[in-house]
């Protein structure tokens, strides 16, 4: 069966995106992880497929895979390459759209200088509901990962689990060391995104994020929701900062109380059909 696929990316973090509205078809955890191989595939680091919504007032619903086959509860970049796409294949006209995903509702505007605003919703804090296993919500956590020893980590759900970490020199942190250690640590059940925050003043920080199921990539939008959070929370930063992720920047703000706000750019780089 074939489809057809635009592949786009949010600041290089990349994405293969499949219309299944206006077409059909079913693809197998073990394809998806097939057509992510950056020699044997298509090449990316999430599958987003877009579809009919389950419940009235919402436009579509959007599904996340991460390139090792898993479905995941949220993405940022991913958000505003779903909302560039539905509005250029012309499957909606709405600059405004609401969409289902597994972590919930999302609303989502597309500017006029081509850049996503994406309401991210509010940060969830509780541990239980992250899931992060702690006897109760603290800004900071003392954490012993074996094969590094005690690791102070922020830990916050965007709708999926994030580990936030801070640095002095991003350049050079443990990203691909750390992260494979602690992304499945038993503290976090359903595993963990591990963000290295290097914080350069209150309104500007720099990122790397080792994704769950992808690895290191070169940008992750739920990954800077979640560092500004925390370094909010933990009195580094104040509401409204610059991230700069080493694919580009996302402006980020939060008031403390409410939902979260991320903007940035959405790019398409081609179109194809493949084989499914
Ligand atoms: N790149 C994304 C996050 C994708 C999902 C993540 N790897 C997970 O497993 O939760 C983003 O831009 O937020």
């Amino acid at each position: 069966m074939w489809l057809k696929f635009s592949k786009m990316h949010g600041l290089g973090n990349d994405f293969m995106v499949i219309d299944l509205v206006t077409q059909s078809g079913h693809i197998r955890p073990d394809r998806v992880r097939e057509l992510a191989d950056r020699n044997f595939g298509i090449g990316f680091d999430q599958l987003l497929i877009v579809e009919q919504p389950g419940k009235a007032d919402v436009d579509f619903r959007y599904r996340i895979f991460n390139a090792d086959g898993s479905e995941v509860e949220n993405c940022g970049n991913g958000a505003r390459c779903f909302a560039r796409f539905v509005y250029d294949q012309h499957l909606t006209g709405k600059r405004d759209i609401r969409v289902e995903t597994a972590s919930g509702i999302m609303e989502l505007h597309l500017t006029d200088d081509r850049q996503v605003v994406v309401d991210m919703g509010k940060p969830v804090l509780e541990p239980a509901q992250i899931p992060f296993i702690a006897d109760g919500f603290a800004p900071e956590y003392q954490v012993n990962i074996e094969g590094i020893g005690e690791v102070a980590l922020g830990a916050v759900s965007m709708g999926n689990p994030h580990a936030v970490l801070r640095v002095e020199d991003i350049d050079n942190a443990p990203v691909e060391q750390w992260g494979p250690l602690i992304e499945p640590h038993r503290l976090f059940p359903r595993k963990v995104n591990v963000g290295f925050m290097q914080v350069l003043d209150e309104h500007h920080i720099r990122l790397r994020v080792y994704e769950r199921g992808a690895g290191e990539t070169l940008a992750c939008g739920t990954g800077a929701c979640a560092a500004v959070v925390s370094g909010q929370l933990r009195g580094w930063l104040k509401p409204g900062v610059t991230v700069s992720l080493p694919g580009g920047d996302l402006f980020i703000e939060w008031d403390g109380q409410s939902n979260v706000h991320m903007t940035g750019p959405a790019v398409t780089v081609f179109e194809g059909r493949i084989n499914i």
